[in-house]
């Protein structure tokens, strides 16, 4: 088997020097040069990507500049084959291929031989299943793939709706089996990875003296030009440092001043962040998380991050932590873990302090009406709710309560095992206790129980770790008590799955919001008190479920492991 083509990869922060560098070893060794920068794809933006010049370009040969329109973004899963190509060619003429931008996900995808389905959502598709779902439960769809692909039903959770249907539009998609994401085998190049890293202040001189040049050499009539031919500065291709700001300015929502100042300390931030670990503390009602912007990182141990950077003594402290990745079929996607390192599906808190991070960070537009972010339990829409430029709260719509036993799952005994409907009020022994509880997924497990006592007064440390891991919970469970108010809405406390008992939890409000409905207690919008702060739930008994609360940011650090 031929070896195989040799690559070099120069990576970096911005400003650091990547693309002289890359040009010293094109000339020096015959090489040529491949863009791993996704903003230097685009026509029309020049100045504000440092693009290499025409010079530069005469003295070595680029590869993938220029390719696209900023109105017609490129995906990671069209970028890679475009790369993969561009190596080959070069290599075929016996030149050496040299790897060069600063866009993480770009490289390491292709170094670690990432496969990215070529196969575009089909929504048409994703709606018949979605029906499906909701009629015949996640199980069945899981049957229909392990019938026609069982190598990938091992590979999926039976209980992840969102996993199945991808791999079943993939399925009928190109008619042959194919893993959704996955790092080839064996490395695709031998590849040798020149890392250029410089002290922070040096460096953000350098950025800022470049940044004064990208003015002097015309940015700011570059971003008139775009501006006039239609494009939202902030926006898609264009959320890019420099873009952003200059676009507000031309819309009058800061002077010029401000303008330049801004680029220059987010392209400090963005350096801090790659070049370290940044991270932001943020909570909904008291439900804390850690966020990392994780889009330019490679793959790492995330729950054995989580549980350091989650621990109140020894770390930051927080019920967990939330990643912000790029996504092939939302604005985002989000990943949650618990403070124990255990992946949640999806998180009614954290997803709103997600759509405020990435709002007010510019990572989606700075005015965004909604945004939609990809998680495990399946696309999630949140509208934020401003003060100014602030988002303050959100309202969520959390999707389709999940009722049946093999959606939660929970495993009971085969009478009702294998009901379609909702379990309510089922009667669990954890030690010497009795409850009745009623099961509700919203992507996660819940077990909800109503008391009569107020809930303060409740043991929920000895009983909660105990339905936690009740053997009927084959991935274990969240639990949440409930006391009924003398105004009909509801005192409540959580044990968290993975975190223990957390301040307030969003899936869980929206799991009490369904199982009080369900036994008459209350009708379709309920306040739910949580020691962190009242949740807003609101169910009409068949749709979606709509979460609606705070979201608020705390601090911002750097992370040194
Ligand atoms: N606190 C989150 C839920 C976390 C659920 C997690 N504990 C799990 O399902 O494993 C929320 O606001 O929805």
């Amino acid at each position: 088997m031929a070896a195989p083509p040799n690559l070099i990869a120069v990576v970096g922060p911005t400003a650091v020097g990547k693309t002289a560098l890359a040009i010293a070893l094109a000339r020096r060794f015959d090489g040529e040069i491949v863009n791993a920068d996704s903003r230097q794809v685009y026509t029309c933006m020049d100045i504000g990507t440092a693009k290499p010049t025409p010079a530069e370009r005469r003295s070595a040969r680029h590869h993938l500049i220029d390719i696209r329109q900023p109105h017609s973004p490129i995906s990671l899963g069209e970028y890679l084959p475009l790369a993969r190509e561009s190596i080959e060619a070069i290599t075929a003429r016996g030149k050496l291929p040299i790897l060069c931008g600063g866009t993480g996900q770009y490289v390491w995808a292709l170094i670690e031989g990432w496969e990215v389905p070529r196969v575009p959502p089909d929504p048409a598709f994703r709606a018949r299943l979605e029906h499906r779902l909701a009629a015949e439960g996640a199980g069945a769809l899981w049957q229909e793939l392990r019938d026609k692909d069982p190598d990938r039903a091992a590979t999926v959770d039976s209980q992840n709706p969102r996993r199945i249907i991808r791999a079943l539009e993939i399925l009928c998609a190109t008619g042959n089996p194919v893993d959704a994401t996955g790092k080839s085998p064996a490395p695709p190049y031998r590849c040798l990875v020149l890392g250029l890293t410089a002290d922070r202040i040096p460096l953000y001189e350098r950025i800022d003296a470049r940044f004064d040049s990208m003015m002097a050499d015309g940015l700011l009539d570059e971003a008139r030009r775009l501006d006039a031919a239609g494009y939202e500065l902030g926006s898609g291709a264009l959320s890019g440092v420099g873009y952003t700001e200059l676009g507000q300015y031309l819309a009058d929502a800061m002077t010029l001043d401000e303008a330049v100042s801004r680029s220059k300390t987010r392209t400090h931030r963005l350096v801090r962040r790659v070049a370290t670990m940044e991270f932001t503390k943020m909570h909904g009602a008291g439900n804390d998380y850690v966020y990392v912007d994780a889009r330019a990182m490679p793959e790492r141990d995330w729950n054995d991050l989580s549980r350091a950077i989650s621990n109140r003594h020894f770390g930051v402290g927080g019920d967990g932590l939330i990643l912000v990745m790029e996504s092939d079929v939302a604005d985002l996607k989000m990943r949650m873990f618990n403070s124990d390192g255990s992946e949640g599906a999806m998180c009614g808190n954290g997803i709103r302090c997600f759509a405020k991070y990435a709002i007010e960070r510019g990572i989606v537009s700075s005015s965004a009406q909604q945004v939609t972010v990809d998680t495990l339990a399946g696309v999630r829409t949140i509208v934020p709710h401003y003060a100014g430029s602030t988002v303050h709260s959100a309202r969520v719509s959390m999707g389709l309560p999940r009722l049946a036993p093999s959606e939660i799952p929970v495993d009971l005994d085969p009478a009702i095992a294998g009901q379609t409907g909702p379990v309510i009020n089922y009667a669990v022994h954890p030690g010497d206790f009795r409850l009745f509880l009623t099961f509700v997924s919203m992507g996660n497990p819940h077990a909800v129980t109503f008391i009569d006592q107020p809930v303060e007064e409740f043991p929920l440390h000895n009983i909660g770790p105990l339905v936690e891991r009740h053997p009927i919970f084959p991935d274990r469970v969240n639990f949440e008590i409930v006391n009924i108010r003398e105004d009909g809405n509801l005192d409540a406390r959580v044990w968290e799955r993975g975190s223990g008992e957390t301040m307030a939890c969003g899936t869980g409000a929206c799991a009490i919001g369904v199982a009080s409905r369900l036994l008459g207690h209350t009708g379709d919008r309920v306040a739910v008190s949580l020691p962190g702060g009242t949740l807003d739930i609101e169910w009409d008994g068949a749709g979606e479920v709509y979460l609606e609360g705070p979201a608020a940011e705390v601090f911002s650090g750097v992370w040194t492991e």
